[in-house]
């Protein structure tokens, strides 16, 4: 299964610290990663390997949306900066939607993506 990861700029750290609890699941052979470029290039540096995008602002957030709405994502975590602007907040608004649309679990805070890693944990391993 395909995990979508993208981190406005002022949550790349936080993301980086969330993945870093869940890297034992996070390495499971059915698990891979992309995410949104920048991001991807934080989560590369803390051991991870990923699929980079686009950056967001070049259309990082659209082709997650596009890879949604055809089912080849499982999972979209999305830390978002709900106190900075976004150029490219067209795109993110579509990402949301289109995870509704298609009924893909989206954690948009990392108090949600842990419930949704836990519930990913216990499917894959049973404990
Ligand atoms: O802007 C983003 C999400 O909307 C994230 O893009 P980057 O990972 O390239 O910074």
């Amino acid at each position: 299964m395909k995990i979508a990861l993208i981190a406005h700029d002022g949550k790349k750290a936080d993301m980086v610290h969330f993945l870093s609890g869940f890297k034992q699941l996070l390495h499971h052979a059915d698990i891979t990663l992309c995410a949104t470029g920048t991001t991807g290039t934080h989560i590369e540096k803390a051991g991870f390997q990923v699929e980079k995008l686009l950056s967001g602002p070049l259309g990082g957030d659209a082709q997650i949306a596009a890879m949604a709405a055809q089912k080849e994502i499982a999972i979209v975590v999305f830390f978002r900066d709900p106190l900075d602007k976004h150029p490219h907040e067209p795109d993110v608004q579509m990402l949301l939607r289109l995870c509704d649309v298609h009924n893909i679990p989206l954690a948009t805070n990392p108090a949600t993506a842990d419930l949704i890693f836990n519930g990913l944990q216990l499917k894959l391993h049973g404990n």
